[in-house]
């Protein structure tokens, strides 16, 4: 008898070292830059990632494409560069939200970037983000913060406090990871 393959993306083999997860302002892209430098090897935001290859910003989609849109730019972008990338990858802060990103990062090292939304909160007062385009950003930063923390813990391999400076973020994740060598 014959049997059909379970179709799989084509892949290059590559695997992420670390992919960080967490909230906008938790500090995935400064932390990723510092940690990949640690280990050596490259970094891919996948936020820039999907500017690059879309050659819009993302308030430009946001607006263009409203966020359903969006997520499904940044699910193909997001699962590509799983497939496809060896060094740290960092998510964008709502990548987790979609079911086929939690589906892409089973079996991955995935560090959960848990950030306070008093810090995280005053890290991205000021810029654009479209989801905090409302009359209280302060307060729909907390709102959605809270809405999604358990979904980060769910896909997480392990936590570390994001509210320390990026230097000690980056020192905690290279311990965690050291440890699990061991
Ligand atoms: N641990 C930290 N302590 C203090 N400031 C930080 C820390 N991490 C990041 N920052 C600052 O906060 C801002 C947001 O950081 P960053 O862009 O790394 O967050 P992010 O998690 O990638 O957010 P997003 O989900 O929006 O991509 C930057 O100005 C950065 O310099
Ligand atoms: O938390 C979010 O939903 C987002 C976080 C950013 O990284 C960007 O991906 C975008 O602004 C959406
Ligand atoms: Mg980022």
């Amino acid at each position: 008898m014959t049997q059909t393959p379970t179709p799989t993306r084509p892949t290059t083999g590559r695997r992420p070292a670390a992919v960080l997860i967490g909230f906008m302002g938790a500090g995935k892209s400064t932390v990723g830059r510092l940690l990949a430098d640690r280990l050596g090897v490259d970094f891919v935001d996948t936020d820039i990632e999907l500017v690059r290859r879309t050659g819009r910003s993302i308030p430009e989609i946001f607006s263009s494409d409203g966020v359903d849109g969006f997520r499904t730019i940044e699910e193909n972008v997001v699962t590509d560069v799983l497939d496809n990338h060896s060094g740290v990858v960092s998510l964008g802060g709502g990548a987790v939200t979609t079911a086929g990103v939690r589906d892409a990062l089973t079996g991955h090292r995935v560090v959960y970037l848990r950030v306070s939304a008093e810090r995280g909160y005053e890290r991205v007062s000021g810029t654009d983000r479209p989801l905090l385009d409302t009359e209280d950003p302060a307060a729909r930063y907390a709102e959605l913060l809270a809405e999604r923390t358990d979904t980060y813990s769910s896909v997480c391999s392990f936590e570390v406090d994001a509210d320390a400076a990026p230097e000690a973020v980056a020192d905690a994740i290279v311990t965690e990871l050291a440890r699990e060598l061991m």
